[in-house]
């Protein structure tokens, strides 16, 4: 018997960094959406733990138990499983490709082995697995592990641009001017898509400095996404991959080919926000 799991892109529509605890984790308050792009993850049964990764991003990731797929496994406890990762998001990009990977694979581990998630619902392999493991919108704080319902949002579609180059978020965290920053206001309901946008505009991302301060070329990105009539244009979670938001399927689609004829080396893919779990 084989598993599918969906792994989506995690994007981080406001991202406000309002404290920081003792051990140096720092306090979030992050409207976090999945888009219908992202990675799978197939398993089926195996007298041992294998894993490979296939696909059109499959170089540079990691095949060994530093893989948030193994860690996932082994942190379920389950004896044996063929894992196939088929990667399509770039890694280290602010899009949680590595985390939304790991809540994927426990969930089809979890059917495959028929065993209960983990209590800590992933928080033990990073601080974005919990959200991931929900993959539908929701409002994220304490560290990443307080996952709390929002009001429905307007249909949205959005670009996704990645320069290229992994941006490590320990840097970008490292780079915050402050650590204190005003909170989010609560998300409205009931607005069309470009008042929520708007609404959206209001809030902000508060990596989005010092990830341009690490690469530069941020800039250039939200540049060419604000060009392509996107309604917002922002950086999600440490960078470097930044989103536009469109209203319909069309005005993505559009906006990822002009983006894609001015910037050929750039990874460009676009899809609807949705929830996946
Ligand atoms: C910033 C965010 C926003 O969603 O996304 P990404 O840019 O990674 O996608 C996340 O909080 C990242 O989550 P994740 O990538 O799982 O973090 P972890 O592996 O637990 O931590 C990586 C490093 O980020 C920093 N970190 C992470 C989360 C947090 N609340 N405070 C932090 O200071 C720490 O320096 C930590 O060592
Ligand atoms: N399955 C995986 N996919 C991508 N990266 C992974 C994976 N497992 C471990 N990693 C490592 O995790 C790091 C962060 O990757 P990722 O979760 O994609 O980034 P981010 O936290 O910026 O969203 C990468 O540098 C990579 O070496």
């Amino acid at each position: 018997m084989a598993i599918e799991a969906f792994a989506p892109a995690k994007v981080n529509l406001t991202l406000h960094v309002t404290g920081q605890r003792a051990d140096g984790y720092h306090l979030l308050e992050s409207l976090v959406v999945f888009v219908g792009v992202g990675d799978r993850i197939t398993v089926s049964e195996a007298a041992d733990l294998r894993l490979a990764v296939t696909g059109p991003r499959a170089e540079g990731v990691p095949t060994g138990p530093e893989n948030l797929v193994l860690k996932a496994a082994s942190l379920l406890g389950g004896v044996g499983a063929q894992i196939v990762l088929d990667k399509h998001l770039p890694a280290a990009a602010g899009i949680g490709g590595g985390s939304s990977d790991a809540a994927a694979t426990l969930r089809a581990l979890s059917q495959l082995w028929n065993l209960d998630l983990p209590a800590d619902n992933g928080l033990s392999l990073g601080a974005d697995v919990p959200v991931c493991l929900r993959a539908a919108p929701c409002l994220m704080s304490g560290v990443g592990e307080v996952l709390t319902e929002v009001p429905v949002l307007p249909p949205l579609w959005m670009v996704l641009v990645n320069p290229g180059g992994e941006v490590p978020t320990p840097a970008v965290f490292k780079g915050l001017a402050r650590k204190d920053n005003p909170p989010m206001a609560p998300v409205p309901a009931g607005l069309d898509a470009p008042a929520f946008a708007a609404w959206l505009s209001t809030q902000r991302n508060d990596l989005e400095p010092p990830a341009r301060a690490v690469a530069p070329v941020i800039t250039d990105v939200l540049d060419a996404i604000a060009g392509a009539g996107a309604l917002l244009a922002r950086m999600s979670g440490s960078g470097a991959t930044c989103f536009g938001l469109y209203a319909d399927a069309e005005s993505a689609a559009c906006a990822a080919a002009q983006i894609k004829e001015k910037a050929p080396a750039w990874w460009v893919d676009h899809g609807a926000l949705g929830s996946f779990s």
